[in-house]
């Protein structure tokens, strides 16, 4: 099985389906839960509340991804044009390189357990460790399942924020493939009488943090020197790279690039993209100023060397992941075993992201590739019917410029 497929953005989405399909079995069903919309408004009515409709948006596939010595196609859902391009052009330039490699620090959550108005903070902080044993197996009680797979609670730390009278227990529980909080906040309140009891105070928040440090994943890879060695556009990537290191402004883009690539294949997979992205940002922040959740440094042989670290919090049972049809058929197009797997695959589709939007935005800049791309879009936003939508897209590729006014003009040239 190659993943290396030249040309893939020219056939039809089902040609491209028919394509995945020589490596991996997908049903006559499977492939019409693809093309069709995917989610019934039944199904959709057990998974959130009031529901009246749908909300189907693309879904791609990311190609010339290898991934720990696999070849894999990945599933991107989203609705910004060029990003799945993006991640498959980046990706072609680590192809020959070896790909991507990944590893990750485990599955564990933390669980916060506030308590207030504490009047002997410190003395309250050893009590509680006094009674670790007890909190573990009062938590592990909650679900015999996580604790049966080798997961469920393991060890706590405790916190005094002595200015506010506070003391904040953390449990720490694995999770394994899971994501986890629904897990973790329901051995949190379970726990929290026993904790009131000890602390002979009030108990508060039983949250899970989105803050997963310890879950921490990491993506390498070395992107072929695409620049033929021009020192000036090495240099201006490179720069490019630096400032997200040191300037917020610039630190917010640049990990929102990283996070169109995480949150496209996170959402393709039913997971919770908004505890994948506070996750990301927390920690992006974590050495007190907001900056880049990359890194990048010129090889020897001229080559750029990529890597990426991050919490990335992602479960393959679980929240939507099973219950969405398309989720489904997402983690097995991966060929997903383990939720630390499907989390080094994100993580490299965010590392590629980054390099495409950087090596744009030190050469040609990102409207060249992007417009070009985002070009429907705005064809169809100036009232040009589908089928007309390459006619108008050709004149404006004459004209040399994709703005709305521009397809706006020539769609009414060609409606009169
Ligand atoms: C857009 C490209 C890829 C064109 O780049 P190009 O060099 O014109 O592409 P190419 O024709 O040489 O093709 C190279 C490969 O790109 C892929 N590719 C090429 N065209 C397509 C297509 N139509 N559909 C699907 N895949 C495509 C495909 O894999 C192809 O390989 P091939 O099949 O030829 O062997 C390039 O200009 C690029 O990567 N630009 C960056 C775009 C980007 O980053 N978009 C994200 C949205 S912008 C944003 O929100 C993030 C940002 C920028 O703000 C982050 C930041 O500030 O850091
Ligand atoms: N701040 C946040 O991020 C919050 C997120 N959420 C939501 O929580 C959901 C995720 O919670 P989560 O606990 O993962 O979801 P679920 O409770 O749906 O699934 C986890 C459960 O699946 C069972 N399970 C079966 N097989 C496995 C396995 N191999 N590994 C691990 N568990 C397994 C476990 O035991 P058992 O069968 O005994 O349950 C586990 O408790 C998401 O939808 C998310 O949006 C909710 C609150 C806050």
């Amino acid at each position: 099985m190659t993943s290396r497929i030249s040309g893939f953005y020219h056939l039809t989405p089902l040609e491209r389906l028919d394509k995945i399909s020589e490596t991996v079995d997908l049903s006559d069903e499977e492939k019409t839960t693809l093309l069709d919309k995917g989610l019934s408004v039944q199904q959709a009515d057990q998974m959130i509340e009031n529901v009246i409709g749908t909300f189907p948006i693309p879904l791609g596939i990311a190609v010339n991804f290898k991934v720990n010595g696999e070849d894999v196609f990945i599933p991107m859902a989203t609705e910004e044009a060029s990003v799945v391009a993006a991640a498959s052009n980046a990706a072609k330039l680590t192809y020959q390189t070896g790909g991507f490699t990944t590893s990750t620090t485990g599955s564990i959550m933390r669980g916060q357990i506030q308590i207030i108005n504490v009047k002997n903070p410190y003395h309250t902080l050893a009590k509680i460790y006094e009674k670790k044993e007890d909190i573990i197996q009062l938590c592990n009680e909650q679900d015999q399942t996580l604790v049966a797979l080798g997961g469920g609670a393991k060890d706590i730390e405790v916190f005094v924020l002595e200015k506010n009278k506070m003391v904040v227990v953390h449990v720490l529980v694995d999770t394994r493939d899971a994501m986890g909080a629904n897990a973790v906040n329901t051995m949190l309140e379970a726990v929290a009488p026993l904790i009131e009891e000890i602390s002979k105070a009030e108990v508060v928040l039983r949250i899970l943090s989105n803050l997963a440090d310890k879950r921490i994943v990491r993506a390498r890879a070395t992107f072929e020197n695409l620049f033929n060695n021009k020192k000036d556009e090495v240099e201006r990537f490179l720069s490019a790279y630096k400032l997200a290191m040191i300037d917020p402004y610039r630190a917010a883009t640049h990990n929102k690039g990283i996070m169109n690539g995480i949150s496209a294949v996170a959402l393709a997979t039913g997971n919770d993209t908004r505890a994948i992205e506070a996750g990301a940002h927390a920690y992006a922040a974590s050495s007190g100023v907001y900056r880049s959740l990359s890194h990048w440094e010129l090889g020897d042989d001229g080559h750029i060397i990529g890597t990426i670290e991050l919490p990335l919090v992602v479960g393959i049972v679980g929240g939507a992941t099973q219950t969405h049809p398309v989720a489904k058929l997402a983690l097995k197009l991966m060929k997903i075993k383990s939720a630390e797997q499907l989390a080094g695959i994100i993580a490299a589709t965010g590392l590629a992201q980054n390099f495409a939007a950087l090596r744009a935005l030190a050469t040609d800049g990102i409207q060249k590739g992007h417009m070009k791309l985002h070009a429907r879009n705005m064809a169809l936003m100036a009232g040009a019917k589908m089928e007309q939508v390459d006619k108008v897209i050709q004149q404006a590729a004459e004209k040399e410029t994709f703005n709305f006014d521009t397809m706006k003009e020539i769609v009414e040239s060609q409606q009169n």
